[in-house]
């Protein structure tokens, strides 16, 4: 397990470790599909997908009618459509999020999948894992562990170029 320090975040290095996790993990794996959660998880997924060959078949997740506050706050501004162009039933699917923290999105994420079928299984892939989980969720795939303050988040970003940046924001 490789632990970074924030200063440390490389993300188009920790980008290049994960997709060589990722393709050797999934070799002669049949039906694989790999579905992103919106939004810094799509980036990754459909440049995971693209380097991947599996363009055709990867989709988008947006979890925000799933999340379990979402009677509380409502609905954010800018909720994207979820986009499943591919048969659920008997895939391998790879569920893909930039950063994994307390599992509740994975959670959410989930559950939104089993609305479309029964996967024969799903990995999770992330590209950083901050710790402090609130479910029993774990990865199958993180390029790094960072330790990162509470009230502080990790935000991905994605250039004109498809490049990723990783900084650390206020919360
Ligand atoms: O494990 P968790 O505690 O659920 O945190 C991880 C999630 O938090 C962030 O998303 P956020 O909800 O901030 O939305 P964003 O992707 O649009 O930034 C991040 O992109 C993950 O999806
Ligand atoms: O369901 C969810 C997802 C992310 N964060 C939450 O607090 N709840």
């Amino acid at each position: 397990m490789t632990l970074l320090n924030p200063q440390q975040l490389d993300a188009e290095a920790l980008y290049a470790t994960l997709l060589a996790d990722v393709r050797a993990g999934l070799a002669g794996v049949a039906d694989v599909a790999i579905v992103g959660i919106h939004s810094g998880g799509a980036w990754l997924a459909e440049r995971l997908a693209a380097d991947l060959g599996l363009t055709e078949r990867c989709g988008v997740l947006d979890v925000s009618f799933y999340r379990d506050d979402y009677a509380k706050k409502g609905l954010p501004a800018d909720v994207k459509p979820t986009r499943i162009n591919f048969d659920v039933n008997a895939a391998t699917i790879l569920l893909v999020d930039d950063v994994l923290y307390t599992g509740r999105t994975t959670r959410a994420a989930l559950n939104e999948l089993f609305d479309y079928g029964r996967p024969a299984r799903i990995m999770l892939a992330a590209l950083v894992d901050r710790g402090e989980r609130q479910l029993p969720v774990a990865a199958d795939f993180v390029a790094a562990h960072v330790k990162v303050e509470a009230g502080k988040a990790l935000v991905l970003q994605q250039s004109d170029d498809g490049k990723f940046t990783l900084t650390i924001d206020q919360a």
